[in-house]
């Protein structure tokens, strides 16, 4: 999937953590119910790829990407799974050059000027900004807009409900991403309307 076909989806990016494998069909049916047709499923646990598989198969009008990408093999795995995409909470060559090598989008994670400068001397104009609220948050934002204006960014880490509008408003922000749109207590409890309901009250917000 192109990076344009990516930004142009939700502004809320959920970054999920799935543990039980059973959950993700569902999931992924509970956020596009909410109006959510991303998902960032993370390579941090030991379900996370057979989650991506079934959501791959089973949900197709759902976007599903990885998450937590830190090296070849992830990106490898991942894609074989069917991720449309991958995201990082880092920046490399190696998982540069492998998203090229293997045809797949990568949004690298970044949290300096120098990692802004890998990026976009690598033709890679879409960043994630993590994690967000510990670099500088807003004020990173702006700092960085000035020598990188081509440069735009999903911040994650630290962004929420209540202050993603002050993200969104920014000029080089194009969506965020979040865990907090699926808190680990309802996918415990298996509370699927209240993810949807967070969803709608998620983009709702956006709006005002
Ligand atoms: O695992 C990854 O690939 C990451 O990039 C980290 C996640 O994006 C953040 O941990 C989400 O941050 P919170 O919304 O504050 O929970």
């Amino acid at each position: 999937m192109s990076i344009e076909k990516i930004i142009g989806l939700s502004p809320i990016i959920p970054v999920i953590v799935i543990k039980d494998v059973n959950d993700a069909v569902p999931l992924a049916k509970a956020l596009l119910a909410g109006g959510i047709d991303i998902m960032e499923v993370t390579l941090r646990t030991n379900t996370a790829l057979k989650a991506i598989e079934l959501i791959a198969k089973e949900v197709p009008d759902m976007n599903v990407g990885a998450g937590t990408v830190c090296n070849e093999e992830d990106l490898i795995e991942a894609k074989k799974v069917g991720a449309k995409f991958v995201f990082s909470p880092g920046i490399s060559k190696e998982l540069i050059e492998a998203s090229h090598i293997h045809e797949i989008t990568l949004v690298p994670g970044v949290a300096t000027a120098s990692e802004v400068m890998l990026a976009q001397n690598n033709d890679i104009f879409f960043c994630k900004l993590f994690p967000a609220s510990i670099v500088g948050g807003i004020k990173m934002l702006k700092a960085l807009g000035g020598p990188f204006p081509k440069m735009r960014f999903c911040p994650t880490g630290g962004v929420n409900l209540d202050n993603m509008n002050e993200f969104l408003e920014l000029e080089n922000v194009l969506c965020i991403g979040g865990s907090w749109i699926v808190p680990d207590y309802m996918l415990k409890n298996k509370e699927f309307d209240k993810i949807t309901q967070l969803c709608k009250e998620g983009l709702e917000k956006i709006k005002e």
